[in-house]
C-alpha cells in the first residue's frame, strides 16, 4: 500500500526487546519492549506518567542509547539509517516544543520539508503545496501569516502536527498531539490521525486519552514501569482489572453508548490497598 507522497510503502515499524536505561537512574526506563507498529493502523501506545512512552519515542529517533534490542523498518536497522534519510521516512510531533525563532506559521510549517530539500534549498512548488495541504488539514491554515509566538496552545499544537504532515512521511509518531485541545479540536485531531492511517501510513500515538485510543486505534499497547502490561485491541487492553491494578486507581470500564467501544471511568478515592 502506498502511503505518503514521499513515494514509500509503508513499513512495519518494529521494537524488538527494547532496553534503555538512563544514565545515573537504577531502574529501566524501557526493559524488554516488543511490539510492531503495522501500516494502515494506529497503534497506541498508553500507559502512566513515567511509564517509558516517551523514551520510546526518543529510542525510535536515535536521542537515547539501547542497552540491548532493535527498533527496525521493515527489518532495517533505525540505527543504520542517517538522520535525514531517517527524518525522510518518520515525522514525529514530539510532547514539549516552545517556538525558538519568530517564524509565521507558513515558514515554520516549511522546516517540515527540510529532508526533501535541505536546509538552504529554495522550496519548489512541490514544497509549498506540501505545506499548504499540510496546514489545511491540520486546521491551521488561517493562522498562516501569524507568527508562531503569537499563537494559543491549542493553535501551536497544531501547527507542531502540520510541520509534521508537510514531512510527508510514511511513518507519524505523536507523543501527546492532543494536549491544551478543546473536545472539537481533539476529536479532529484523532479524525485526522486516524484518516492518515486509513490512507496507509503507519501511525504510532502515545496517548493518555483512554477513551478515545479505544475508539480510534485497532492496536494498543500499554506501559507500566518500561514493561508492556497488556497489548492488543481495546477489548484485551482495557480490562478494569488491568488499567486499576497499572493506574492505581479505582475504576470501571463500561461500554461507549455511541460506538460501544470499552470506555473508562475513574471513581472517586484512591485505592486502600494496592493489589
Ligand atoms: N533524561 C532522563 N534522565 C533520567 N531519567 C529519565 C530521563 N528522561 C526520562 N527519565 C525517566 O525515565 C522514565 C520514563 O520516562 P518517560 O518520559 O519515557 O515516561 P512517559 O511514559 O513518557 O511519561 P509521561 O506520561 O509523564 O510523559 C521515568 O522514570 C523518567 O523519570
Amino acid at each position: 500500500m502506498s502511503a505518503a507522497s514521499s513515494g514509500h510503502v509503508a513499513s512495519t515499524l518494529r521494537f524488538h526487546d527494547v532496553q534503555v536505561r538512563y544514565p545515573g537512574r537504577d531502574r529501566q526506563a524501557l526493559d524488554g519492549v516488543s511490539f510492531d507498529a503495522e501500516p494502515g493502523r494506529i497503534t497506541a501506545v498508553v500507559g502512566p506518567n513515567g511509564s517509558g512512552k516517551s523514551t520510546l519515542v526518543r529510542a525510535l529517533l536515535r536521542r537515547v542509547v539501547l542497552q540491548a534490542g532493535r527498533i527496525t523498518l521493515d527489518d532495517t536497522g533505525v540505527d543504520g539509517l542517517d538522520p535525514l534519510a531517517l527524518a525522510r521516512r518518520v515525522a514525529v510531533v514530539p510532547q514539549r516544543e516552545e517556538p525558538v525563532m519568530p517564524l509565521e506559521v507558513e515558514e515554520f510549517v516549511g522546516l517540515g520539508r527540510f529532508p526533501h530539500r535541505g536546509a538552504f534549498g529554495a522550496p519548489s512548488a512541490e514544497d509549498r503545496e506540501a505545506v499548504a495541504r499540510a496546514m489545511q488539514r491540520a486546521g491551521i491554515d488561517e493562522c498562516a501569516g501569524r507568527r508562531t509566538d503569537s499563537l494559543s496552545g491549542g493553535e501551536w499544537q497544531r501547527a507542531r502536527i502540520a510541520r509534521a504532515l508537510a514531512q510527508d512521511t510514511d511513518i507519524l509518531v505523536l507523543d501527546e498531539p492532543t494536549t491544551f485541545l478543546d473536545i472539537a479540536h481533539e476529536m479532529a485531531v484523532f479524525e485526522l490521525v486516524d484518516a492518515l492511517a486509513r490512507e496507509g501510513r503507519t501511525v504510532l500515538l502515545v496517548s493518555h486519552q483512554l477513551n478515545l485510543v479505544a475508539r480510534f486505534a485497532e492496536h494498543i499497547v500499554l506501559l507500566d514501569h518500561g514493561r508492556v502490561a497488556a497489548a492488543g485491541d481495546a477489548d484485551a487492553v482495557m480490562r478494569g482489572d488491568v488499567l486499576e491494578s497499572v493506574y492505581e486507581w479505582p475504576l470501571v470500564v463500561t461500554r461507549d453508548p455511541a460506538v460501544g467501544a470499552p470506555a473508562l471511568l475513574p471513581l472517586r478515592g484512591r485505592l486502600r490497598s494496592r493489589p
